[in-house]
């Protein structure tokens, strides 16, 4: 059993299917190894949840199954009370009982000795907030209690539904070091989903693409921004060129169209294999510009560090790499 476990991935999903009204699960397959950081991403209603609350047991899959540790997870039809008590599900609804001070409700779930506890709680950056009930606690505080809370039970797996998507940008940033801190200090795998780049890209090992309730890709993170396998899958990581190539000084490859992120290109002072441009519009993102230039007809997204350009101005662009076909 010892050798089997050695061997076997943390998570085995495969072909999971689930019709919901008009949508479907459409044979989800992948599987997950002990510490490694998964990310599914997806636009709003792919299936992300849906395959979530699978996986954690929580709603019942028409056909397929997941092995857990090499068991196999029940939902509610086969089991009285629904999930695996090594898998824990951070959803994105979750609900923190009124009048209770957070110690006691955490206490009520906690199954660990005090001092891994408040190590816990260190961690989750909540250990100032244990006196306080429900009320006296912002979004982001609640949703750290709430996490604090599954992992009290000692999970081995922690499944994240979305869990950034109502904070704002500090609490984002403390909970992305929890998150962090949980696979280094506590040991705990995590599967994540989002819909958003900044949440997957800095963390995820290995990505997958949900559409439609179906996998259409899967790489590292690199991968998956600088090569997607179409248009979808390009917009989930933020803005892209699509052109044609012979515009930025690339063969014509099957009427195919050259993808490019704004950051491969730069802003030159002209010479050889550079496009030339007309700025037309000049965004600012804070640390960084994007400039919508016009090259024989086309739009081409450009990032530059800095904006001091005008409508109307020339500019040469040069591209760096092979690029990408679409
Ligand atoms: N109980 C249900 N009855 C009918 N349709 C459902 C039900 N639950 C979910 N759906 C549909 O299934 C699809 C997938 O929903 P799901 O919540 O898994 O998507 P999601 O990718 O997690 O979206 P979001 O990011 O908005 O939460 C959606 O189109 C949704 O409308």
């Amino acid at each position: 059993m010892r050798f089997l476990q050695l061997i076997m991935s943390l998570l085995q999903v495969s072909d999971i299917r689930r019709q919901e009204g008009n949508f479907q699960l459409q044979g989800i397959s992948f599987t997950q190894e002990k510490f490694e950081k998964i990310a599914i991403a997806g636009a709003s209603g792919s299936g992300k949840s849906t395959l979530l609350r699978i996986i954690g047991g929580l709603i019942q899959q028409d056909e397929g199954q997941v092995l857990f540790e090499g068991e196999k997870i029940k939902g509610p039809n086969d089991k009285l009370i629904p999930g695996h008590p090594g898998i824990a599900y951070l959803s994105q609804h979750f609900e923190l009982r009124n009048n209770y001070r957070m110690e006691e409700l955490l206490g009520y779930a906690n199954r660990l000795p005090d001092e891994e506890a408040a190590t816990l709680y260190e961690i989750c950056r909540i250990s100032h907030l244990l006196k306080r009930k429900n009320d006296q606690l912002s979004g982001g505080e609640k949703q750290r209690i709430a996490l604090a809370r599954l992992l009290v039970t000692s999970p081995r797996l922690l499944l994240l539904d979305e869990p950034f998507s109502n904070l704002d940008l500090i609490h984002r940033g403390i909970l992305k070091q929890v998150i962090e801190d949980l696979g280094e200090k506590l040991k705990i795998t995590c599967l994540l989903v989002s819909h958003d780049p900044t949440d997957m890209l800095p963390w995820a090992d290995r990505l997958f693409i949900i559409h439609n309730g179906r996998f259409i890709q899967e790489g590292r993170p690199e991968q998956v921004y600088l090569q997607p396998v179409n248009e979808y899958a390009a917009g989930l990581f933020g803005t892209y060129n699509l052109t044609d190539p012979v515009l930025a000084g690339k063969k014509a490859v099957d009427a195919k169209r050259l993808f490019t992120r704004p950051e491969q290109f730069k802003i030159v002072s002209g010479g050889q294999l550079t496009l030339e441009a007309t700025v037309r519009q000049v965004y600012f993102y804070g640390n960084y510009f994007e400039i919508a230039a016009e090259a024989k007809g086309q739009t081409i997204m450009v990032r530059a560090g800095r904006g001091n350009f005008a409508k109307g101005d020339t500019i040469w662009l040069s591209l760096s790499g092979e690029g990408w076909y679409l």
